[in-house]
């Protein structure tokens, strides 16, 4: 039996990594509009015909493409913002706590995390549901992403002739459209104080917090605070929780790593015995980050993630 697939948004950055990912599978059949892709009759008969649609939109053309799906059949899986703190949707990260997965395959509505975000909540949500960082803890997140993850726009600001920026640090208002998922979906009280940058290369991105450990209850160590990420993610495919050993060896660490993948690996940086850590989170903003998530949900809501596996 195969599926069909729509892509609304499928010439755009996410949308088209998507299709990589799923044309040469013989399980789905794309429906692809090409020149009629913003044709709101075309789009409509899509919406309304497809087995499930993956939304690669702005946050309003989204919130348009929604109310434009009568057909209660349809699964839907939104890679914007627009759904992703709202409780009619569930929140597309499989791993991030028991029954996730199973809410994922039940539902219709999916919303698929932010990119940042998929680094953010893999980090401190097990920590703080194991109460080493309180939920009432002043969490800072420091960010830097590839400029794909502005899109089409950005790419092309930055890949234009003599304009490229060689850092740009941005979100200066503290009010980054990530920071109410963050902050729901880790189970923290405050918001989190959130410091995005983007780098002069293309795609990979990584998270950081740091943490004073006498700050928080107990002093926790070091290993404490790995040994509750490993305990999280015991058995998953792909989140990945880097060797205390490994990490010890490493000099520094690059965001360009785990392009192509769908896998985040969170790795946990300090002198064992020492009085503060950083945890930093790795991932592709286009693999885990978007759209491999985005097919990893869609696998999961299809009842195809055991069979199926991603690159
Ligand atoms: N880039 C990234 O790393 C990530 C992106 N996302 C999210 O995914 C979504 C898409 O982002 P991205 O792919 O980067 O963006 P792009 O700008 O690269 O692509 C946007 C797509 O949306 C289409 N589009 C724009 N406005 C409308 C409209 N009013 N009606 C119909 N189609 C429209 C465009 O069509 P056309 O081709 O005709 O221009 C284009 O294909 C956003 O919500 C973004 O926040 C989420 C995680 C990471
Ligand atoms: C580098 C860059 O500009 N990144 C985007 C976020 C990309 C992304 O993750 O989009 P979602 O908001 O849909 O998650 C930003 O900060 O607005």
């Amino acid at each position: 039996m195969t599926h069909s697939i729509y892509i609304d948004g499928e010439a755009g950055t996410t949308g088209l990594e998507i299709r990589e990912r799923l044309e040469a599978r013989n399980d789905l059949q794309l429906m692809l509009l090409g020149d009629r892709r913003r044709d709101v009759e075309a789009r409509r008969e899509a919406l309304n015909s497809a087995d499930a649609v993956i939304l690669c939109l702005p946050d309003d053309a989204a919130r348009e493409a929604v109310s434009m799906i009568e057909n209660s059949a349809v699964k839907v899986i939104d890679a914007s913002t627009a759904y992703r703190v709202d409780p009619d949707w569930v929140y597309g990260f499989a791993e991030m706590g028991d029954g996730q997965r199973e809410a994922i395959a039940a539902s219709t509505r999916v919303s698929n995390p932010g990119c940042y975000p998929t680094g953010f909540i893999a980090l401190m949500r097990p920590l703080v549901k194991a109460g080493i960082v309180p939920a009432h803890y002043p969490v800072t997140v420091n960010a830097v992403s590839g400029y794909s993850g502005g899109g089409k726009q950005m790419i092309a600001e930055f890949e234009a002739e003599g304009t490229a920026k060689p850092f740009w640090s941005y979100g200066l208002s503290l009010k980054h459209k990530h920071v109410p998922e963050m902050t729901k979906h880790t189970g923290l009280n405050l918001p989190v104080l959130f410091s995005p940058a983007v780098g002069n290369y293309r795609q990979g991105m990584l998270v950081e917090v740091p943490l004073h450990l006498s700050a928080l209850p107990e002093t926790p160590s070091v290993e404490r605070i790995h040994g509750a990420l490993v305990e999280a993610y015991a058995g998953q495919r792909f989140v990945e929780v880097a060797d205390l050993e490994a990490t010890e060896a490493m000099g520094g660490i690059e965001p360009e790593a785990l392009n192509g993948t769908n896998t985040v690996r969170l790795h946990v940086f300090g002198d064992r015995g020492g009085e503060q850590v950083r945890l930093v989170a790795m991932l592709d903003n286009l693999g885990k980050g978007a759209s491999g998530a985005a097919v990893q949900n869609l696998n999961i809501m299809l009842g195809l993630d055991e069979a199926i596996g991603l690159k």
